[in-house]
């Protein structure tokens, strides 16, 4: 008999890799055709299309599933010219290896059924049933310039995560490379693109990220902390999305002198998951500022299969029941089992929580 989740893992694999050519194709072959959302944040063509792949993928194989993701079509809806660009990359995209892009169910019919599917994305999300949890370019800012990004999914089922995949193209193949901030430069493609998978007691992995089916994957584990002054943080580029002050005070508490390593996206919970860094903090900057699920639910499943504790920074497990964001959490703390405690006295020391 197939481990529980063995199908929705696969799935999710092939479909973050397919996603992942896209992105690719849009960062060496595109202009990127920037928009700005509402809230000012970017979105380019690579997040629609790579959205509306992954959206196909989980439509054909779990029609009845709800799928919470971070885009929407409406603003394709009336512009015909951005609408074509990314219709002509979503319809040809595909897997080079041809069983692996049949299990994804096959091709988009056409310009309108691609609306439909990005839009399928919509769910409120909650407590109840399958839903999956999508952020098809995470970290934009981070691909815009050639540095960290990730493509994200994850299934929740009555709101706890049961799979989480991520796709890194621009982190090192060698689970063993230590991080650097040159990680942000991106040169070229050479021994570079990442798959990290997990599964809810079934611990997490890693394999190459390939245009066909997948690579052999191997299991990783988070670095066993024995000296935490020895560790090294991953925070956020953006000072917006995590305080950088207050980070740099909770390192020299902890008498940390390794300068932390900034990265975008998702691609920091699986640095530490696979032992390049150790800890992952994001100190909340805004008071009204919720976090999404999509940022969130495939690392948190990741590392904690890796032997990381993830809590926010008042100590409680990160709620993906609740809807489109995770509105009873404050920040993000992950750190290993070990030394998760001793992190978060300081984080909550620090932010005068206690
Ligand atoms: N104000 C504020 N506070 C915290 N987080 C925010 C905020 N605004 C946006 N976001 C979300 O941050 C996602 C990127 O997070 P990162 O940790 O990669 O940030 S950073 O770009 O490295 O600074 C980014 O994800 P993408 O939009 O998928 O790139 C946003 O969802
Ligand atoms: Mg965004
Ligand atoms: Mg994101
Ligand atoms: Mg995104």
């Amino acid at each position: 008999m197939s481990s529980p989740y063995a199908k929705e893992l696969e799935i999710a694999q092939l479909a973050v890799q397919r996603a992942a050519i896209l992105t690719k194709r849009v960062f060496h072959e595109k202009a990127k055709g920037t928009v700005s959302k509402d809230d000012k944040s970017p979105v380019t063509i690579g997040d629609f299309g790579a959205q509306a792949l992954i959206i196909a993928a989980l439509k054909a194989n779990f029609p009845a599933d709800e799928i919470v993701a971070e885009e929407e079509a409406a603003q394709l809806r009336d512009d015909a010219p951005l609408r074509q660009t990314i219709w002509d990359l979503v319809s040809t995209t595909q897997l080079s290896d041809a069983a692996a892009e049949s299990a994804l169910g096959g091709a988009i019919k056409d310009e309108d059924e691609m609306l439909t599917m990005i839009d399928h994305g919509a769910s409120k999300g909650g407590a109840k049933g399958r839903i999956w949890a999508i952020d098809p370019i995470d970290g934009t800012k981070g691909f815009l310039r050639g540095g960290q990004y990730a493509v994200c999914l994850a299934l929740m089922v009555d709101g706890d995560v049961k799979v989480g995949v991520l796709g890194c193209p621009n982190l090192p193949v060698d689970d063993a490379a230590p991080l650097t901030g040159s990680m942000e430069s991106g040169q070229t493609d050479e021994g570079k693109g990442c798959l990290f998978s997990g599964v809810l007691g079934q611990g997490a992995t890693s394999r190459p990220l390939t245009t066909g089916s997948l690579a052999p994957e191997k299991k990783i584990a988070m670095k066993a902390i024995t000296d935490i002054a020895a560790a090294t943080f991953c925070e956020s580029v953006e000072a917006g999305h995590s305080a950088h002050g207050d980070q740099a005070e909770i390192a020299k508490k902890l008498g940390i002198t390794n300068p932390s390593v900034r990265m975008d996206s998702q691609a920091k919970y699986a640095s530490i998951a696979r032992g390049a860094g150790d800890i992952y903090l994001r100190l909340p900057v805004s008071a009204t500022y919720q976090e999404k699920i999509w940022d969130h639910a495939a690392g948190d499943l990741i590392v904690r299969e890796a032997g990381g504790a993830v809590t926010d920074i008042h100590g409680k497990r990160l709620d993906f029941s609740i809807g489109r964001t995770l509105a009873n959490n404050k920040g993000v703390v992950a750190a290993p089992v070990g030394g998760h405690p001793q992190v978060l006295a300081v984080v909550q020391e620090v932010l005068s929580l206690k």
